[in-house]
């Protein structure tokens, strides 16, 4: 068939701009005017933005986004503040009665899930995280300030899993109980074994004219017991072990902050009126925590390597991925926040989470490309799939000016489909590990090598175990195709095939292209843009917050 338009270069702008090929109702089509044409063609000329802007830059004009999707961080609770040695002095009285202050409790550590995070990367640069020590009582029964809290705050969709614990109190608490088990009616006092003074000179603070006589002489009280905060009680159950997949009102307690030691007063009795002793507060609670962003974006861009993701990111939103024309620019996912409410008069588009909450932006995670066999780990392999299995919506970036676009698409679909196939065996086989063990209770046992088989039974993730293998499938997230380069001539057979087959996909005449059973089964919307020219993006935006919304 002969162009409909003869004096048109043959490019996708036509249906970036139906409007100036819109039929009328006699069947013919409309003729435009010279002057029309001609602004039409001046626009063709000039339609690639000049090298240097924001969609077109020059390759070294970009920022890496800082990305972590890993981290391990030790939290340490605050310590307590020593209780305070001091007596009252007034002018008339010659000794006065003890009136040290206790020491303030330390600060607690909390963990909150917020939306608008996207990355670990800030807490991977830190790796101790440390909550306020609480500070020392003083004279005048002045208890001592408590320390200064800390909120760690992680992206809506991080799994945090405990990799060690060092709680002094309950390790004390512990060695007591299995003391008082030894020996009964036993002293839980430690004795310090130099002096004749059943103490541990660590847990006493002593007056500083204090002299050896008076240590030896005093009457130490017993040593009060390791000693928990109230808040212990409302601290995650260890080990901890939270997948925080929902953004979180109030932040929960991870380490409770240590009490602070007694001041003088409380160890006042008939035989020592004045104490010259105190306690020192308790130490904190120290966890290691390993961290993982398990929901990368709302959406994630799927193509091959040159297809125009980056620049596709760039069109979206304010992000300055880096643009090149070279396959695998992108080396590690860039997450761009697209807002669609700007507080200034009224929104874009309405949108609420799933809580009812109105939305104001979502993120697009452009990835590095992908090339066949990434599943066997070619290319950026696996990293790069691992971020696909994390999208919630998938937008597979089509190239319109690179040969066979149905053909990319199936093979995108195919790569994805083939990890995943991997992964559920993995999984599964991860999952059906019999783990042989031999627990020698006796010598006998070791002699004769009786084992004993113990089979680990397939599970999903739940609270207690939220890394547990989840059955997911890619092929189930809702998903929509971005055909781009819409600018560049010899695109339209393109789109109008790829168009064609995606129609036959939704109609069921066509096999889904993963090739799986369990599929997305909504109507898949094909968009056409020129992202160079920001053009036709702004569908991309409206589709997105329908599937997010859906
Ligand atoms: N004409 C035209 N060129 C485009 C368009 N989008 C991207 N390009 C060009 O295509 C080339 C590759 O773009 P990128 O955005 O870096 O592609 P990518 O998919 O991120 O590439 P990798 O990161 O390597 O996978 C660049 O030279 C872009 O200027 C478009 O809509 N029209
Ligand atoms: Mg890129």
């Amino acid at each position: 068939m002969p162009p409909r338009f003869p004096s048109l270069p043959s490019t996708l702008t036509p249906f970036l701009h139906p409007f100036l090929l819109s039929s009328t109702k006699c069947g013919g089509y409309r003729t435009l005017s010279n002057t029309l044409i001609q602004r039409y063609e001046a626009l063709q000329e000039s339609s690639l933005p000049k090298e240097g802007s924001h969609l077109n830059p020059p390759p070294d004009d970009y920022s890496n986004t800082a990305f972590a999707d890993k981290a391990t961080i030790v939290v340490h609770s605050g310590p307590g503040g020593h209780g305070c040695v001091s007596f009252l002095k007034e002018k008339f009285i010659a000794a006065g009665p003890a009136n040290g202050g206790d020491g303030g409790t330390g600060g607690n550590i909390y963990i909150q899930a917020v939306r608008g995070l996207t990355s670990l990367h800030k807490l991977a640069r830190r790796t101790n995280i440390k909550a306020g020590r609480g500070r020392n009582g003083q004279g005048k029964t002045k208890g001592g300030e408590r320390g200064d809290d800390v909120v760690i705050q992680v992206p809506v969709g991080t799994v945090i899993r405990e990799l060690e614990r060092d709680d002094p109190v309950a390790m004390e608490e512990q060695m007591a109980k299995l003391d008082a088990g030894k020996g009964e009616g036993e002293s839980t006092e430690t004795v310090d074994g130099k002096g004749p003074w059943k103490w541990s000179r660590d847990k006493w603070l002593l007056y500083p004219a204090i002299t050896k006589e008076d240590i030896a002489s005093a009457e130490f009280p017993k040593l009060p017991k390791g000693r928990k905060s109230m808040l212990a009680m409302s601290q995650v159950k260890a080990p901890v072990s939270l997948d925080l997949s929902v953004p979180m009102e109030q932040p929960i307690l991870l380490a409770a902050g240590a009490v602070g030691g007694l001041g003088n007063p409380h160890f006042v009795t008939k035989t020592v009126p004045r104490p010259k002793f105190a306690t020192k507060g308790e130490l904190g609670i120290k966890i290691t925590l390993e961290l993982e962003l398990k929901l990368l974006a709302d959406v994630g861009l799927v193509g091959l390597p040159n297809a125009g993701k980056s620049t596709l990111l760039r069109a979206l939103s304010k992000s300055r991925a880096r643009v090149g024309n070279w396959a695998f620019t992108t080396l590690q996912p860039n997450i761009g926040t697209v807002v669609i409410d700007t507080h200034h008069g009224r929104p874009m588009l309405r949108s609420t989470y799933d809580d009812g909450e109105p939305r104001t932006c979502f993120t697009i995670a452009d990835i590095p490309g992908l090339v066949a066999d990434a599943h066997l780990d070619r290319g950026l392999g696996i990293s790069f799939l691992r971020h696909v299995e994390r999208a919630r919506v998938l937008a597979f970036v089509i190239d319109l000016s690179n040969g066979d676009v149905v053909a990319a698409l199936k093979a995108l679909w195919r790569e994805v489909g083939l990890y995943e196939a991997m992964k559920i065996q993995e999984e599964q086989d991860a999952a059906n590990t019999i783990v042989e063990w031999t627990p020698f209770e006796t010598v006998d046992d070791a002699l004769r090598g009786s084992s004993e088989t113990i089979v680990i039974p397939k599970r999903g993730p739940t609270w207690d175990n939220p890394l547990g293998p989840d059955m997911f499938s890619i092929a189930d997230k809702p998903w929509f195709v971005v055909a781009t380069k819409a600018d560049l001539p010899e695109t339209q057979e393109q789109f109008e095939a790829l168009r064609t087959y995606i129609q036959n996909v939704n109609n069921d005449m066509e096999a889904h292209p993963s090739e799986q059973k369990r599929v997305w089964r909504q109507r898949v919307e094909v968009i056409p843009v020129s992202a160079i020219n920001g053009h036709g993006v702004e569908k991309i935006t409206e589709v997105t917050v329908g599937l997010l919304d859906a």
